[in-house]
């Protein structure tokens, strides 16, 4: 989810050098789909570990990691195109079974000798699946399913050895196979949601094609992940920035595990946090659960450095690069520290890998919607070692694994937080007033979050205070010229795309109600109910 403005080396998955467990796994060969990283999770849910490595990795490279399968995910180009990024052609004799799906599909149709071209028509949306041999790939996938697809391009001849397997109204060949390869094509999406079965045919190809045996546990992980820590830092210290998120916290109960008192971690007050939270932060991880945390109260330096900035990427870089500068003047008088911690997760290195391709110029292109603040990109002259034990996990398996660590479902069911915290919720400058008023209001909508019994099952819900806007209300038979606030409900899966929450009637009228009421200087509420695309989840 964090995209780090200046890239860490060592999250590079092209430049990684490390040792191939002998655990089933499947590669996934990313040609810049929006759901390569879906397809990861969902062989993960199947208990098969899965790697997404970029497309231009080379047959001999993906090899090394010894998969029982590889994936070749969908795209937005179209094979055909002059700049198309393709696979190594290698692939095709490694003797190991290959799903592509859609743009992977289609490339692997046109590299052995099929013909792909732009369709009459493209296919949006849901169709229905009619299915012409049910077994092998579609085992236990109904005739009829709804897939979702999402393609303009259309494979018009199979490659030599390969039969249809299901076809839909638009799509002649909507499923394909070469049985004596293992070679499989589906020009729809099984990874996501809405396709039906979709699940059951990627159980399929895991656990019958490719014969993997379920080892990928959260259990296996913790064990293998002390080991590597203890083996990595020996007798050394390690500073961990802990900002009390799932990520941070899980991974101070895991190095807590397994270096014990030579962990220390530092949590910076950056003046932005919501109401009770750092002290809550501090508390917690001291009394209940005996980790000190170096508590640096920051507040003040980032308030003066916020003075006249109204500019969101401006405050995003100032915040993150102050945020540098006081890790760095703490940790040399705390330290010396040769190790430093970071929750670094594999969302962070899938995106730092950059596979979309420019189609004008071929060029692999990051598309950069915010900067997100990090502790990546600390100064080299810093000369820590990183440790990122999570930097091959998604959340909902960082949640298992702080569950299972015996990390409170206070702080792995919380809600994301972002690094610059109220900043970015505060559109236009930041003053100690409006943090005070925005504060306040989001403190309101907190407790009745939580008293309405629905935080679970809303990815975020918060305030955004609009300090620039006013409007004429009336209370007490008083005039009054004031503020709103903006309340912000979400549901995602993972923060990539998100719905607006339709929270009760009665719920927002509370809400609206107590902080009219009780927080001087608003006098308005509005609820947000645009979806991410086509809005970002916060504001800045
Ligand atoms: N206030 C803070 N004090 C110390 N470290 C911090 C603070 N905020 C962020 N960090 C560090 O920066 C990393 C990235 O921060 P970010 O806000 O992007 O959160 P994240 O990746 O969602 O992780 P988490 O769930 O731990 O908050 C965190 O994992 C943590 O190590
Ligand atoms: O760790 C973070 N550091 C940041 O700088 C940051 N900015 C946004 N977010 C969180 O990321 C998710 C997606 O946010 P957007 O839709 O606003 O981009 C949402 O969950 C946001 O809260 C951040 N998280
Ligand atoms: N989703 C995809 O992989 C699309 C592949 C290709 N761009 C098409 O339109 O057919």
């Amino acid at each position: 989810m964090v995209s780090t403005s200046q890239p860490i080396p060592s999250t590079d998955p092209s430049t990684q050098s490390e040792k191939v467990s002998d655990r089933p796994m499947i590669a996934i060969v990313d040609f810049g789909s929006q759901y390569s990283e879906l397809i990861a999770r969902r062989i993960r849910e199947t208990q098969v570990y899965s790697e997404v490595m970029p497309y231009y990795t080379s047959a001999e490279e993906i090899a090394k990691f010894r998969p029982r399968g590889i994936i070749l995910s969908g795209g937005p180009n179209s094979v055909y195109a002059p700049n198309a990024p393709h696979c190594d052609p290698g692939i095709w004799d490694l003797g190991i079974p290959i799903l592509g799906v859609c743009y992977g599909m289609q490339l692997m149709v046109q590299q052995l000798g099929g013909r792909v071209e732009q369709a009459d028509r493209g296919e949006y949306g849901k169709a229905s699946l009619t299915i012409d041999d049910p077994t092998d790939l579609l085992t236990n996938v109904d005739d009829g399913a709804v897939m979702w697809m999402s393609h303009g391009d259309s494979v018009l001849e199979m490659p030599a050895g390969f039969t249809v397997l299901a076809h839909t109204a638009n799509t002649p060949c909507a499923a394909i196979a070469n049985p004596e390869r293992n070679f499989y094509g589906v020009q729809f999406h099984p990874e996501v949601v809405h396709s039906i079965g979709g699940k059951a045919l990627i159980r399929n190809f895991v656990y019958h094609i490719c014969e993997c045996e379920p080892t990928w546990t959260t259990e296996s992980f913790i064990e293998e992940s002390i080991r590597e820590i203890r083996s990595q830092v020996g007798e050394k210290r390690v500073l961990l920035a802990l900002s009390g998120g799932v990520d941070s916290s899980t991974l101070a109960f895991l190095l807590h595990r397994a270096i014990g008192d030579r962990l220390t971690c530092m949590f910076i007050d950056q003046g932005f946090m919501r109401k009770g939270e750092p002290e809550r932060l501090v508390k917690l991880f001291k009394e209940q659960f005996h980790i000190p945390v170096e508590y640096i109260n920051a507040s003040d330096r980032f308030l003066n450095l916020m003075e006249g900035i109204i500019e969101p990427e401006r405050k995003r870089k100032l915040i993150g690069y102050e945020f540098i500068k006081v890790f760095e003047e703490e940790s040399r008088r705390l330290g010396p520290f040769d190790y430093l911690a970071q929750g670094t997760l594999y969302p962070d290195v899938i995106e730092s890998a950059d596979t979309n391709i420019d189609p004008a110029t071929g060029k692999r292109i990051a598309v950069k919607i915010k900067s997100h603040h990090n502790v990546g990109g600390l100064p080299p002259d810093l000369r820590f070692v990183l440790v990122e034990p999570l930097r091959k996990l998604f959340k909902d398996e960082v949640r298992k694994v702080g569950t299972v660590l015996g990390l409170p479902a206070e702080i792995v069911k919380r809600q994301p937080f972002p690094g610059p915290g109220l900043a970015i919720r505060i559109i236009g400058e930041i003053t100690p007033e409006r943090l005070e008023m925005l504060r306040d209001a989001d403190l309101i909508l907190r407790q009745e979050i939580n008293r309405s019994g629905m935080y679970n099952e809303l990815w975020q819900a918060f305030a955004v205070l609009l300090p620039t806007v006013r409007s004429v209300g009336v209370m007490g038979d008083a005039r009054t010229y004031a503020h709103p606030v903006v309340l912000r409900f979400v549901t995602s899966e993972d923060g990539m795309t998100a719905d607006w929450a339709k929270v009760p009637y009665e719920l927002i009228g509370t809400i609206a109600n107590r902080i009219v009421n009780e927080v001087p200087g608003i006098n308005r509420v509005v609820m947000d109910v645009t979806s991410k695309p086509p809005g970002t989840i916060e504001w800045e």
